[in-house]
Parts: structure tokens; sequence; C-alpha cells
């Protein structure tokens, strides 16, 4: 009954425990945004449908956390199952203003309508698409209010110093692992500075926290997502040869890397390797409480746990959500239920590649900024980790590498986008085609390439959650294609150019269909859908999905022919004008982005009669 989940959710979950937020990370507000009888309150009479609403709304001014928890107290000092929604409700009009005020939408100095990047596209459904691309990412910036940096224990945004591009929908904020794609797409769009703030961003984040949360919220601030701020520094070296830069980023990726080092590694035994012991890492948050954004769900997904059990359940689930994976078969003990889920007996072979990667970008930086000794330090440890990362991870009966599971002493040889993160990161030696070659044949037995509309994330089925079958993401795609197209085979090169061909068709389908791009897909249908699944309705906008294909439209600007249904209007849309199109996305919700279509369009046009 309501009554017993709202008792549920008012049970003692903070005392001795670590949480997402605390004194030391959010002294001024995370008895607000992490913690307390407020957050349990709201949660419990299900305020709003989305769990995330609530801990993204700003104090109102002249609050601090303290003075609010205080008077929710005096005001409600029963149980929490006794407190209406009625008076919930009043209670949060009161004290907070609405979600996102804290942010406005901006203009990006650097974006001109027509970038000659797109014009030397040769195929004109492509040109029309990678145009309409280039003009979403005006809709996804955003810049911070004054007041989240003079008056920042108001808000549970991260304040930082330059404004951004934010994922799109609920996702209101920068997003860690987002950022890489949406970067390599700015960076397609020549919008180099945009790219370069953001990236700047990062680093003061680096500098401030430690290490990079998974997004910019405070409820963020115990855990990470995949390490992808030294790709994002070398992608943009690569685009713009700027060396001072990567001077100035040098401190902020060492920095970084410390906090893997130090927070995030294990020590792996292999077997068949005697009396070795693998230094590695893992996706392991500290904190022991549901999710604040997740509140509502993780208490009733914990509904079968008491004591340790039921912190550890929490730490294994913000341990997926640090992985970007939230949730998937992956970290699943019996492959379907979430209730089985354990990360942390997991050492995930992506997160090692990425790693792995952040090693020789770093070896490469400290050689184009002339310092051998670092260099060499870097060369080194770079050498000796890939040797590692071939014992833990490389199975030969199966050629391939998969994720390690400590507790079973095995691998999980099933198939997933992570298994092809080295050939991504250039984990192996580069010289040995053959076992790129045997590696894409392996996970091509699976069938996993065979699929309409892309390649999906496992081939677990009826999981019901958002990172399994049948949903192809955009950055799982990304990084398969980009493995097999870095490696020095030709016949590996063209299987790329196949999956991006495929994955590209869904995006400009989809978008036709729906005027949108979206967060993930479901790639089993050969009509290309909106994917299903998770604790959230798929998300338009969308930054990551929009940065791959741009990437990907550019990377194969010269061969690309698209060979789908005819998009006359997609074409007769954009390739006469510079006037921004319509970019009502054709579904049955009310709202893009998190605003109304009618505040939206005239934003758009403004922002485009302005240029
Ligand atoms: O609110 C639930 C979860 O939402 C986020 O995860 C998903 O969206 C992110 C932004 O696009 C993406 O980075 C992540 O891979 C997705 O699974 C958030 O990152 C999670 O931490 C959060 O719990």
């Amino acid at each position: 009954t309501d009554t017993e989940i709202s008792r549920l959710i008012g049970a003692d979950y903070f005392n001795g425990s670590v949480l997402p937020c605390d004194n030391e990370t959010s002294p001024g507000n995370w008895m607000v945004y992490c913690s307390g009888r407020l957050l349990q309150a709201v949660m419990a009479v299900k305020l709003y449908p989305d769990s995330k609403t609530f801990v993204d709304q700003p104090m109102k001014a002249n609050l601090t956390g303290e003075v609010i928890i205080s008077e929710f107290n005096h005001r409600f000092p029963g149980p929490i199952e006794k407190i209406s929604k009625e008076e919930v409700a009043d209670f949060v009009n009161e004290f907070f203003d609405k979600e996102g005020l804290e942010l406005d939408v901006c203009e990006l100095p650097d974006w001109i309508p027509r970038p000659s990047s797109i014009s030397q596209i040769q195929d004109p459904t492509y040109q029309a698409f990678a145009q309409r691309l280039h003009f979403i990412w005006i809709q996804l910036c955003r810049k911070m209010k004054p007041e989240v940096k003079t008056d920042q224990e108001r808000f549970s945004l991260l304040y930082v110093p330059h404004q951004f591009i934010i994922p799109g929908g609920r996702f209101r904020e920068f997003y860690y692992w987002d950022a890489y794609w949406i970067i390599r797409g700015l960076l397609g769009s020549q919008l180099y500075s945009t790219a370069r703030n953001m990236i700047r961003n990062f680093a003061y984040i680096i500098d401030k926290h430690g290490f990079i949360p998974n997004g910019g919220r405070v409820y963020y601030l115990r855990r990470s997502q995949p390490p992808f701020f030294a790709p994002m520094v070398y992608d943009y070296y690569m685009a713009t040869q700027d060396v001072q830069f990567v001077n100035d980023m040098i401190p902020a990726i060492e920095k970084e890397y410390q906090f893997w080092s130090k927070r995030r590694s294990v020590n792996v035994t292999v077997e068949d390797v005697m009396n070795e012991t693998l230094h590695m890492f893992q996706y392991r948050t500290e904190a022991q409480t549901p999710r604040p954004e997740s509140f509502r769900e993780d208490v009733l997904s914990a509904e079968n746990f008491e004591g340790r059990k039921r912190k550890q359940f929490f730490k294994d689930i913000g341990s997926a959500a640090e992985s970007g994976w939230d949730f998937s078969s992956r970290w699943f003990k019996d492959g379907g239920n979430l209730s089985s889920i354990e990360t942390t007996n997991i050492v995930p072979v992506d997160l090692n590649a990425f790693l792995c990667y952040n090693m020789n970008i770093m070896q490469f930086f400290y050689q184009l900024t002339g310092n051998p000794i670092k260099h060499m330090e870097w060369s080194t440890r770079l050498r000796n980790f890939r040797d590692a990362f071939t014992k833990v991870f490389y199975v030969p009966a199966r050629k391939g590498w998969y994720d390690y599971n400590l507790r079973a002493k095995t691998h999980n040889t099933d198939f997933f986008p992570s298994n092809a993160a080295p050939l991504f990161a250039q984990c192996y030696d580069p010289m040995n085609s053959q076992l790129a070659v045997d590696v894409y044949n392996q996970m091509e037995t699976s069938g996993a390439f065979a699929m309409p509309g892309g390649v999906p994330t496992s081939l677990h089925k009826n999981t019901h959650q958002q990172w399994d079958y049948p949903n192809g993401w955009s950055p799982l795609n990304h990084m398969i294609i980009e493995g097999l197209r870095k490696s020095i085979n030709p016949t590996l090169q063209q299987k790329a150019f196949i999956l991006a061909k495929k994955w590209l068709e869904t995006n400009v389908m989809t978008f036709n269909a729906s005027n949108a791009m979206w967060e993930k897909y479901d790639v089993k249908e050969p009509d290309a859908k909106l994917a299903t699944g998770g604790e959230y309705e798929v998300q338009a906008g969308f930054g990551w999905t929009n940065g791959a294909a741009l990437d990907l439209i550019l990377t194969y600007s010269d061969r690309l022919k698209y060979s789908g249904p005819l998009l006359q209007s997609l074409i007769s849309d954009t390739t006469s004008s510079s006037d921004p199109p319509s970019t009502t996305p054709i579904t049955s919700s009310s709202t893009y982005f998190g605003f109304s279509h009618s505040f939206l369009l005239p934003c758009t046009i403004i922002v485009a009669l302005l240029l």
C-alpha cells in the first residue's frame, strides 16, 4: 500500500552510512539534497513523477539548508508516512524555486550558420542532416546565473566558469562521459572555443574536487563516470594543434589519474598467472545510500535487503551509475535481475581500457611538450599496464577481452560492446592486426552486428534495463566503429563503415519521423524506434547522439550515401537557408529539452536572426 511504501522510504538509511554528498563535499546543502527527512518525505509522497526534479530545485533566496531542515522538522516532527502530499507540496513551494531556473540558455560565440566542414559533405541527405544537428547545439547551450557562483550553497548545481552543452531533457547539467561525444561533435561543427571551454570547466572541477563527478550536481560528488578527460584534450589537440592548451591541461590529467589510482584500484590475481598480483581499476563509489536523483526507485529495489546487505546494494547501484551503464545485465550476478547486482565484484574491461588510453595519451603529451623524463615514466607505465591488461582480460579460447569477476574468479564471455573498448583505446599491440580480426569475428558470431538498427548493448532480453537488448547507444556504437576504423586492417575498416552507415540511418530515420535526436534507440526494428526500459522515459536532445552522429558523418563524408527511404522534407528544409528549422519533436510529450515548444522555437529564431 501507499502507507507501506511511505514507511519503507522513511526508514533509517543514513545513520553511519557514507552519503552521496556530505559535510566534506558540499557543506551547506548536503542535508537537503543527499540526506534527511525532507528528501524522504518528498520521495514518500511521490511529489514529482521523476525523483530527480526535487533534488534539482534551488533553495529560495536568503535561505540555507540548515534553516529549511530545522523548519521542516519543527512543522513535521512525526513519522514521515503521516505527512500528506499537499503538506509536502506546500512546504517545497514555500522554500524552493523550480528546477532549471538557475540556468539560462546561451549563445555560442563561435557558432556560424554554415561551417565549411558541413558544406563539404557529399551526400545531400547527410549534409542536410548534419546541418540540422549543427543547429541543435544552440538549443543545448546553458550558462549559469551569477548567483550560482555567489551563493553556491543554495543550489545543487555545481558551479563551473564557462557555458557548456547539456545532454537535454531531464539532464540539465553537464555529464562527464557524455561530454566526450559532445566535444567530438563540437569539433566537427568547428566550435573550437566552445569545446575548449567545456574542457576548461572539467579542469576547474578536477582542481576543486580532485576528480570529475558523474554530472554537475552535488549528489554526484561521490562517484565519477568513465574517464574521458584526457581523450577530450587529445581530440581537441588533434583538431587544433594547440600545444599550449595541452600543456595547461596536463596537471589536471595527472590529478584525475591519481583519483582512479588511489580510490578505484583493485588487486587482481588471475588463477593461471602464478603469484602475480596485477593492479587494475574498478567502478566503486563509496556511497552506501539511495541515489538522491532516483531515491524512490532505489529504496523500492532494495526492499528485500537490510543492514550491511542493503548498504552494499546501494554501493553496487551507485557503482553501476559510475560506469555510465545504469543499469545492465552486465552487472547482475544472475544476468537478469537488478536485485542480484554486484558491480563491485567486477573488474570492467572498458574502464581499464580507457585508463590504458589515458596512459598512452600522457606519454604522447609529455613527448609533445618536451618532457623526456615524464614521457619515459608514462611510457613504462603504459607498457606494464598493457601487459597486465592482456593477462587479466584476454581469454584466448574465446578470442576476446572480457570483464573479470572477482567472486566467481572467471570471465563473463557474453557479448557486450565494452568488449571492443580495447580496440577503441588501442590497448593492444596495434601491429597485431590478426588479434583485432579475431576479436571482431568472435563478436560477429554473437549476431550483435546483424541487428537492423545498430549494435545493441547486450543480447540479454527482457531485463527491462536501458543498457541491455534491444537498446543501442551512440557512445557504444561510436566506440566499436572507431575501434575497427583505427585498426590497420582494411577489412575491419570496411566493417566499421558498414556499422557507421547503419547507425546513421537509424539516427536519420528517427529524426525524420520525430523531429528530434534521442538518447538511445531500439535497434532490433528495421524502421528505427525509440528505446524503452530503465527508470525514466527516453530523453530528447540529445548531446552525445548529436556528437557521435556528426563525427561519423564527417569521418565518412566522402563516401557516405543515404540509401534509406526518401526524406524530401529534411533536404528542402535546410539546404537553401540558414534559418533554424522547426525543432518540435513529434511525440505525445509537451516539453522539449525541459522547455515548452512555445518558448523554445522563438528563442532559436531570435538567436539565428542575431547571427
Ligand atoms: O537519473 C538516473 C541516472 O541518470 C543518468 O544516467 C543516464 O544518463 C546520463 C546522461 O546522459 C548518462 O551519462 C548515463 O550513462 C545514463 O545511464 C546519470 O548519469 C546517472 O548517474 C543517474 O543515476
